[in-house]
């Protein structure tokens, strides 16, 4: 099997209202494939489809080289692990007995409920009843439950969204060491500096249709305008292109000790994603 995830040519429509519309894409396994869109884009409707929690209308939809809806099969399904922003944590309950019931569940043993908490930094709050955690702590409890199981794919739907830069950053660390060690992980946000820092392959999507998808450094490329900005010791900024002229002047300048810093003006996935749509994805 060469695909984690195929899909081809799908389309998913709501009272005839198409919210995706011939989508294609392909996900290798041991990618952090990123799901781009602003708000209403088709994100959390992407993330149904390929979780078996929705029908599509047409195309066709594989996970680990089946139609998806061999995902309803409980075996199969223990194959995969979501995040959603529906958290399905009980209150009431410490995080150690919200993740016990969650091995019970899958069938899982509770030796792994330690391990599991160690890797998300939430170990020593085990016995703090999940309705005093902050956003960021429970957000990391919802992770803790999506892996417990060691999923081979992951399936995040806005993961970090509305979280401080520590919880955010606890979050990616976590993921990036999911990802080493062979996790596939299907990303979805419009947090685009969260994209350029974890995935491998991005798609933007925009009103339900994949409007570009490449590598973050591919679309970099493809995009840039190919200068370079350098600052003088005077103050002043000079744009060169990529090319002997330039490499001329940074050369002169760099000999003459006028050169204070150099800095490539390749776009961010946000500068890219504006040039395409028209449109900021916060
Ligand atoms: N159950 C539903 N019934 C009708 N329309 C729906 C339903 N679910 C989603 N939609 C519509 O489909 C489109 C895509 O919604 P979706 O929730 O997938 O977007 P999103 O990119 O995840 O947005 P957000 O970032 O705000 O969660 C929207 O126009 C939404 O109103």
């Amino acid at each position: 099997m060469k695909y984690q995830i195929e899909v081809n040519q799908l389309t998913k429509a709501f009272a005839n209202k198409p919210a995706l519309n011939g989508v294609s894409f392909q996900i290798k396994r041991g990618e952090i494939f990123g799901f781009l869109g602003p708000s209403g884009s088709g994100k959390t409707t992407m993330v149904k489809i390929l979780t078996a929690q929705l029908l599509h209308t047409s195309g066709s939809v594989k996970v680990f080289g089946n139609d998806v809806r061999n995902l309803q099969n409980p075996e199969q399904m223990k194959r995969i692990g979501i995040l959603t922003d529906n958290s399905g944590l009980y209150d009431r309950l410490t995080i150690y007995d919200n993740l016990e019931l969650f091995c019970k569940l899958y069938n899982v043993d509770v030796k792994r409920i330690e391990e599991v908490l160690e890797e998300v930094n939430l170990l020593q709050d085990k016995k703090t009843a999940v309705k005093q955690l902050s956003k960021g702590m429970k957000q990391r409890v919802t992770l803790a439950r999506a892996i417990l199981h060691k999923p081979e794919l992951l399936f995040l739907d806005e993961p970090t969204s509305a979280l401080d830069p520590t919880n955010k950053q606890q979050i990616h660390t976590v993921l990036r060491k999911l990802n080493e060690a062979g996790t596939t992980i299907f990303l979805s946000t419009h947090d685009m500096q969260e994209a350029e820092d974890l995935c491998n392959q991005v798609a933007f999507l925009h009103n339900g249709t994949i409007v570009e998808l490449d590598t973050p450094q591919s679309l970099r490329v493809k995009h840039g305008d190919s200068t370079i900005n350098i600052r003088l010791k005077n103050g002043t900024s000079v744009t060169v292109g990529l090319d002997e002229a330039g490499s001329n002047a940074i050369r002169d300048y760099m000999n003459n000790g006028e050169l204070l810093t150099i800095h490539s003006n390749e776009p961010t996935l946000g500068d890219i994603f504006i040039k395409l749509t028209g449109r900021a994805l916060q």
